[in-house]
């Protein structure tokens, strides 16, 4: 073993087997100061990270799997990266009351690692109290399990958010008939139009729009490798922010 090493963070990948999880496991397999201890995917024991003393657990699962793995991992004193979508509010909620008794731990949850979705979320927060319309089309590969992404739900929550603080009201559709989902998807007021087909890995539009004009601002992930850079990021940082953090914004800053 070498000196560096001996003084790498220990690292265990959950879904390892999975398109995400054998990036990451690449990514920290390649980092000099990261060592991949455990790759565990489903069907593995948990323990098998215990055991091999990984003090940062990195999960891209599914949105069925995330918690009980979360949970293993906060009472275990283990620090979590997780990249797996599915987090609702009621979520966040349950994650924060199990921190609450282990103070040391640490767990970042981000929708999106890669750094430009990161900066497209926080121009269509910025931009959303100037337009009255806005909506959000998100496009990904067809095996993605949920719809709408995690990405296009947290965007949708940020704006609607904006919207509420500029005193803004819904946007103007005078739809009358409807067939069933042609308007998209309703998060928080804000319409969101899935789209999935081969050939795309991750890619979202948000369309704003006013009298006489419009913004677009797109944001396009051609290879899951444009994730690596976040993931790491947080790696290296969870266990010195101990608590919640929800989002990449804060580590970035
Ligand atoms: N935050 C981000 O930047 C980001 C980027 C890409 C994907 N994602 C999200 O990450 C998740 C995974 O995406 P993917 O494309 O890698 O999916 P995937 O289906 O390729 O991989 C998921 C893996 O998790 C494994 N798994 C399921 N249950 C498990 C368990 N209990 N323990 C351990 N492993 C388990 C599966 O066997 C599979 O190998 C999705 O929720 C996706 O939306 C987030
Ligand atoms: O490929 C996926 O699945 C992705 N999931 C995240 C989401 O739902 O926003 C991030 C982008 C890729």
């Amino acid at each position: 073993m070498t000196e560096q090493q001996k003084t790498a963070a220990r690292v265990g990948v959950l879904g390892a087997r999975g398109r995400m999880g054998m990036e990451v496991c690449k990514a920290v397999d390649s980092a000099a100061d990261l060592e991949l201890v455990a790759a565990v995917d489903q069907g593995d024991d948990l323990d098998a990270v215990a055991q091999a003393g990984a003090e940062v657990v990195v999960d891209f699962t599914t949105p069925d799997a995330v918690m009980d793995n979360l949970r293993w991992c906060v009472e275990h004193g283990v620090h979590a990266v997780v990249g797996t979508t599915g987090f609702t509010g009621q979520r966040l909620a349950e994650v924060r009351g199990w921190l609450a008794g282990r103070p040391g731990v640490g767990v970042v949850i981000a929708p999106n690692f890669g750094i430009g979705a990161v900066l497209m979320m926080q121009f269509a927060a910025r931009a959303a109290r100037y337009f009255e319309s806005v909506e959000i089309v998100e496009q990904h590969h067809p095996r993605k399990l949920d719809a709408p992404s995690g990405t296009a739900t947290h965007t949708a929550r940020l704006i609607a958010a904006a919207r509420a603080d500029a005193g803004l009201g819904p946007a103007p559709d005078a739809t009358r008939d409807e067939v069933a989902g042609a308007r998209g998807a309703d998060i928080d007021g804000v319409r969101v139009h899935a789209v999935r087909a081969t050939g795309l890995v991750a890619h979202q539009e948000v369309l704003f729009g006013t009298t006489g004009e419009t913004l677009t601002i797109r944001h396009d992930s051609y290879d899951r490798v444009s994730f690596m850079p976040g993931v790491l990021l947080a790696v290296r940082e969870v266990g010195r922010r101990p608590g919640l953090t929800v989002g990449l914004d804060a580590l970035l800053d």
